[in-house]
């Protein structure tokens, strides 16, 4: 299937009463199953190609319940899909649970969220700004 995403304006959204979900779910497009030992990952097929407003981009996420009862994840959360790539949808699924856990075709395997990004240039300079906490970082205020 090959798709256009077209950006829908905040007045257009849909109201919490009716489906407003940020997510809409990616579907496993294989011939065969495919089983995943633990530990084991696989690019699965989606089926879908598709075409993003430049500054957009796809983000492929885990689905919670797939992670939460079968330890079946994503494993470069969240996947980057660029707005000019007209490949096939992947999505990388890991399993890190202690059991074979197998793919059928047409599962919901992860769900797509579709963002807008910044766009921006960088220059190389001999100082940076100064600031409170500096080069603090990775725990350096404390658990508590
Ligand atoms: O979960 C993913 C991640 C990426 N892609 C596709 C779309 C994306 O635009 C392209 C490149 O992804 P990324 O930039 O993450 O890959 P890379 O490892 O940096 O490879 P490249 O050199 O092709 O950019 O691969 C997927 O289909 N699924």
């Amino acid at each position: 299937m090959k798709i256009r995403i077209i950006n829908k304006s905040e007045h257009e959204l849909p109201h919490y009463e009716t489906d407003a979900s940020a997510g809409m779910d990616l579907r496993a497009n294989i011939e065969e199953p495919i089983t995943l030992k633990p530990l084991e990952r696989a690019i699965i097929k989606t089926g879908l190609y598709m075409e993003l407003p430049i500054g957009f981009e796809a983000q492929v996420r885990p689905r919670s319940g797939l992670a939460a009862k079968k330890g079946i994840t994503v494993l470069n959360a969240p996947g980057t899909i660029d707005a000019d790539y007209r490949g096939e949808v992947g999505v990388i699924l890991v399993n890190l649970s202690n059991s074979d856990f197998t793919i059928e075709n047409g599962e919901r395997i992860a769900q797509m969220v579709i963002a807008k990004h910044e766009r921006a240039e960088w220059e190389v300079v001999e100082e940076l700004s100064e600031t409170l906490r500096g080069a603090g970082g990775f725990g350096s205020t404390g658990v508590k």
